[in-house]
Formats: C-alpha cells, sequence, structure tokens
C-alpha cells in the first residue's frame, strides 16, 4: 500500500490521469512522473514555554530532481500529513514547469495548530524543522518558501538554522526571507499580485469595465490579502471577504487598505465590522466579476460550482476546485473562465527563483525589473495555456497541466531516465 493516501492526494492523482490519458502516456511510465522521488519525515520536539516537551510531526516531499533542485512552500496547520503535502510538491513540478523555471516541485509542512504556539514555541519549532531537514535540502537540491502558515520571520529563522550549521550565510537556502536578509523586493506580494494581475487580463479580454467590477475573496493571509489590494488598486470593487473567523460583506466595496492594517494588526478580519459580518459559507456563490479562493485545497465542490455566479475564478489557493467540480465548469466554460491554480498563483514561486537567482550572484534588483519580469512569465504561461485549450479543445486546466507534464516527460527522456 502507498504510503499517500487522503482526498487530496487523490485529486492530484485524478488530475494526473486525466492529463496522462490526453497524452497517451503509456501505462508504465505514469508512476514514474507522478509518485515523489523522495518522502521525509521528521520529528520535532520543542520545549513547551510550560516547561513540558511537545513532538511534532513535520514532512518534506520532492517530487522530482530531472529540472535542478526541488522548490516549494513549507506550510504549519493541523492539517497537514504526507498525502497533502506529496499532492503539494506534484503541483508545484507541473507549475514550475508550466512557467519554465529549472526546478522540480517539492513541499512541506509541520501538522501543527499555530493559534497553540507562543512565538517562542513557534520559532523553536521552525529552528528544529530545519535542523531535521539539513541533511535533505540544500541551495541546489531543494529550497524551501512560505506557504500558508509560514511567513518571512519563519524563512529568516529557517535561513539562520541553515547558515549556523554551514558556518556561514546561506541566504539561497530559502526564499520569501525578508529583505533585511537577502529576500528580495516584490516577493511578499508576488502571489496575490499575480492572481491579481492575471485576474485583470481576463477582465480586459472579456470586455468587463474595472472601474465597478466586483471580486470575492476567500482567505485573508498573504496571497488574500495581497490580490484584494491589487484588485482594489485596479477599480474593482471588493465585495466580500472571509477568513476561517467568518466574512465581511459590503455592496458598495470593502476598504482594503483598512481591513489589511486590521488583518495585519489583529491576527484576523474579526473585529473590522459587526454591520458587515456575512455567512461564509455563501460568498463563493455571490454575484461578482471575479472569485479568488485563497485559503484551503477543495473548497469548491460540483454543488458549489454549479452555483457560483461569477465570470473569472481566479484561483490563488493550490487545489480549491474538485474534480467533480472541473467536470461542472467545463460545461460552464463559456459563463466562467478559469485560471487554473497552477498558473494563477505561480507569480509566488516565480519571484521566488529571482530571488534565489540574485541571492546565487549577490546582485540585487530593483522592484519594477522583478514585477516586470514576474508579469512577463505569467503571460507567457497564459498564452501558451490558451494556445494550447484551443487546439486541444480541452478545459483551461487541462492544458496547463498537461504542458507542464509534457515539459517534465521531455527531460526525464532525454536524461534517459526512460527506456
Ligand atoms: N504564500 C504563497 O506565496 C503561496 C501560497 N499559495 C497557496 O495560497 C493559499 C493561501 O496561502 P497563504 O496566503 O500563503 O496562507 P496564509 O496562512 O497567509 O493565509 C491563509 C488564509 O486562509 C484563511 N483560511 C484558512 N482556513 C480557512 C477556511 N476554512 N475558510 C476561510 N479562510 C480560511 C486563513 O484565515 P486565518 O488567518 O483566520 O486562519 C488566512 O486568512 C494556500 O492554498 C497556499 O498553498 C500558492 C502559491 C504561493
Ligand atoms: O515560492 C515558492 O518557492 C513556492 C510557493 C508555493 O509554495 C506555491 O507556489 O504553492
Amino acid at each position: 500500500m502507498s504510503v499517500y493516501s487522503g482526498p487530496v492526494f487523490d485529486m492530484a492523482a485524478n488530475q494526473f490521469a486525466v492529463i496522462a490519458d490526453h497524452l497517451s502516456i503509456p501505462l508504465d511510465e505514469r508512476d514514474r512522473l507522478l509518485l515523489p522521488k523522495r518522502a521525509i519525515t521528521v520529528s520535532c520536539p520543542i520545549h513547551r514555554d510550560d516547561g513540558t516537551i511537545a513532538v511534532f510531526e513535520g514532512y518534506r516531499v520532492q517530487h522530482h530532481l530531472t529540472l535542478g533542485p526541488t522548490k516549494g512552500g513549507t506550510r504549519f496547520a493541523p492539517s497537514v500529513d504526507i498525502g497533502e503535502v506529496a499532492a503539494l510538491a506534484i503541483w508545484m513540478s507541473w507549475k514550475c514547469a508550466l512557467a519554465g523555471l529549472p526546478y522540480g516541485g517539492a513541499k512541506g509542512g509541520v501538522r501543527v495548530d499555530l493559534s497553540r504556539l507562543s512565538r517562542r514555541e513557534l520559532e523553536l519549532l521552525s529552528r528544529r524543522y530545519m535542523q531535521e531537514m539539513i541533511p535533505f535540502v540544500g541551495p541546489h537540491t531543494d529550497v524551501m518558501a512560505p506557504d500558508m502558515g509560514t511567513n518571512e520571520q519563519v524563512m529568516a529563522w529557517f535561513m539562520d538554522t541553515y547558515s549556523m550549521y554551514q558556518g556561514h550565510t546561506v541566504t539561497e537556502i530559502v526564499t520569501g526571507k525578508p529583505v533585511a536578509s537577502g529576500g528580495t523586493v516584490g516577493r511578499l506580494e508576488a502571489t496575490g499580485r499575480g492572481v491579481a494581475y492575471l485576474a485583470r487580463r481576463v477582465l480586459n479580454e472579456l470586455s468587463i469595465n474595472l472601474n465597478g467590477a466586483t471580486a470575492v475573496i476567500q482567505g485573508f493571509g498573504n496571497v488574500g490579502s495581497y490580490a484584494a489590494f491589487e484588485l482594489h488598486q485596479y477599480g474593482l470593487k471588493v465585495i466580500a471577504v472571509a477568513d476561517h473567523t467568518g466574512a465581511l460583506y459590503d455592496k458598495s466595496g470593502l476598504d482594503i487598505p483598512a481591513l489589511m492594517h486590521h488583518a495585519s494588526t489583529h491576527g484576523s478580519i474579526a473585529g473590522f465590522s459587526n454591520e458587515l459580518a456575512y455567512d461564509p459559507d455563501q460568498i463563493l456563490t455571490l454575484p461578482c466579476d471575479v472569485v479568488v479562493p485563497a485559503a484551503m485545497e477543495r473548497v469548491i465542490d460540483a454543488h458549489i460550482a454549479q452555483n457560483m455566479k461569477c465570470r473569472v475564478l481566479a484561483e490563488g489557493a493550490n487545489g480549491p476546485t474538485t474534480p467533480e467540480a472541473d467536470l461542472v465548469l467545463e460545461k460552464r466554460q463559456d459563463e466562467i473562465f478559469v485560471i487554473p491554480d497552477i498558473l494563477c498563483n505561480s507569480g509566488g514561486v516565480v519571484v521566488s527563483y529571482f530571488e534565489w537567482v540574485q541571492d546565487l550572484q549577490q546582485l540585487f534588483w530593483e522592484e519594477e525589473e522583478v514585477t516586470r519580469r514576474e508579469y512577463h512569465i505569467l503571460d507567457r504561461a497564459f498564452d501558451q495555456m490558451v494556445k494550447r485549450a484551443k487546439a486541444d479543445k480541452i478545459p483551461h486546466r487541462t492544458a496547463a497541466m498537461a504542458i507542464g507534464v509534457e515539459k517534465v516527460r521531455a527531460a526525464k527522456t532525454t536524461r534517459g531516465l526512460f527506456p
């Protein structure tokens, strides 16, 4: 029996089967492409503030090393298990290949409820996780980054722990670090910025006026808040936002800069306004122009997909749409334009790549250059996806993944890994 199981892994495997059928990949090649190269499980003991010892389980899955080091975020959340991490690593592979980055996919995480950790305990856990991973990561082996539940500070602790072990500063071991510790300008905003940029591109192509267009955002962390901010800057009204504490709705548009300030000082959107409180279960089906899921996987099921009333689904989260929902959205593709996750949220890893390149060269770029290059890569991948979808008469997700899988397969084939 495989160690990889669970609904998120099944989803990644199911999507891959669709692509493999579409590309007529022989059955005996499929496991080699799908199953991860390495999966590492570690125990991370820490001394709690009350003097007791607690042990947290950590994971890192490296999907393939064919194109270069593996690359991907680290998630701290109660849901984390090896199946979820493996699925996220596989998606990273198709995402990096679609964007043309010299990486395989990876993902890591610790199963932990952050609401139960003090800042000191979080630092100990972050450092212990990296310490346990030292034999398996490196600037040319596997480069970590933030994901749900981790941020610039956690990346700085990772980098510091690795550097102390090496005896010198190794900024290129992780990306998404603070600029003060070798990070790049523009990484903090990159994922949300990319989501908003692509959503705007689709709105323009659909001839929808940005001024007065409306958006709904689920998740108000790194991705959701910066996507909301950029859409707001473009002139859209962000009419609803949700995080795990609840939702806010204002048909005339929420004050996004004020909400970002509130969320950064209070840790969530709770307490921003009682009058604007709304049912979080209803927000994905609100009538609007753009829906951005930017929280968890599998939030859009077939029922929600059937009831969505948006023109653009811009997937900020990884894996927000179930395969059953994809079948519904395929039938509704003239009504709803799907920008699939591996394209839509790829601005994050694209700018992580720029951060790694800058750290390796010790030559740092201006923000204008970072963002211009990010948008160039997103536009190129978007064009390739749309062209492929039209040519093969397939949904956008199938097209985007087919391009990614083909590139990985071509690299494996030319290196001689297949007979
Ligand atoms: N960070 C990055 O650069 C990238 C992230 N992604 C993906 O984007 C998604 C979000 O990541 P990121 O923004 O970094 O994570 P964060 O931890 O910064 O934010 C996650 C947000 O989702 C909210 N949330 C969690 N559970 C729910 C729920 N059940 N309903 C509504 N909201 C919920 C959180 O609320 P609360 O804070 O109240 O818990 C928080 O607002 C993930 O799928 C991640 O894999 C993809 C590419 C890059
Ligand atoms: O920035 C990176 O390296 C990875 C970001 C990430 O985890 C993702 O794209 O899902």
